[in-house]
């Protein structure tokens, strides 16, 4: 058993750290990264998750998973959705929070999408894994570690995922409710 390995496709350290933290050791597959870049296609959640999937595995020629987050602003129908890389990246955890004044609506879901393809080829079949943690968008408190943490306060806590312990961010959020249900999927069946 503790020989097998699982391709984590993913340019992004602080994914795999939290991954390989919340699979910890009793998951029988030994997670090895191939960091890539990969193009993501635009559209719905599932679609550039599908996508993105099998362009990793036709690319490395053998069956992968790879992850997309997406955060979604309710106030905005979703948006910045699977766009928020892009978001992040030009305005900043400030510029997010800013971009809710005059909504008073600050509800946001955090979504995560685990998505494996277990062969390669256009047509391969893609499972997909997904965990949503909703929340609420304030202005930033806490580490800048990892992307929008800082800005993002789940439902029932006083704390920005920024603010809480990285152990008790794993136990509620969005990359660990996905993980479950890949750990379910992956210890049912025989690879
Ligand atoms: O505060 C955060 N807490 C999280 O739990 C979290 N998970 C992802 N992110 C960020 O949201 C964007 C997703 O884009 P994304 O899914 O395409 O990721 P990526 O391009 O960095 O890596 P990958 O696509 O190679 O796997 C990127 O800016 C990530 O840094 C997070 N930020
Ligand atoms: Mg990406």
């Amino acid at each position: 058993m503790g020989h097998k390995t699982l391709t984590f496709v993913t340019g992004n350290v602080k994914k795999l750290e939290e991954v390989r933290a919340i699979l910890g050791h009793d998951f029988p597959f030994e997670v090895v990264n191939h960091k890539l870049d990969l193009p993501e296609l635009q559209g719905e959640i599932d679609e550039v998750s599908i996508k993105k999937c099998q362009e990793a595995a036709s690319y490395l020629r053998k069956p992968v998973f790879i992850e997309d987050t997406s955060l979604c602003f309710n106030a905005l129908s979703g948006l910045p959705g699977p766009y928020i890389k892009w978001f992040l990246d030009k305005i900043k955890p400030e510029g997010l929070h800013k971009m809710l004044t005059g909504w008073e609506d600050k509800s946001a879901e955090a979504v995560c999408t685990f998505a494996y393809c277990s062969g390669f080829g256009d047509s391969s079949e893609v499972v997909l894994f997904q965990g949503i943690t909703k929340g609420t968008i304030v202005s930033p408190r806490g580490s800048r570690d990892f992307g929008w943490d800082c800005i993002f306060q789940p439902e029932g806590y006083d704390k920005t995922y920024g603010e809480l312990p990285k152990e008790e961010k794993n136990k509620i959020s969005h990359r660990y409710k996905a993980l479950d249900k890949l750990r379910n999927h992956f210890l049912k069946i025989e690879l």
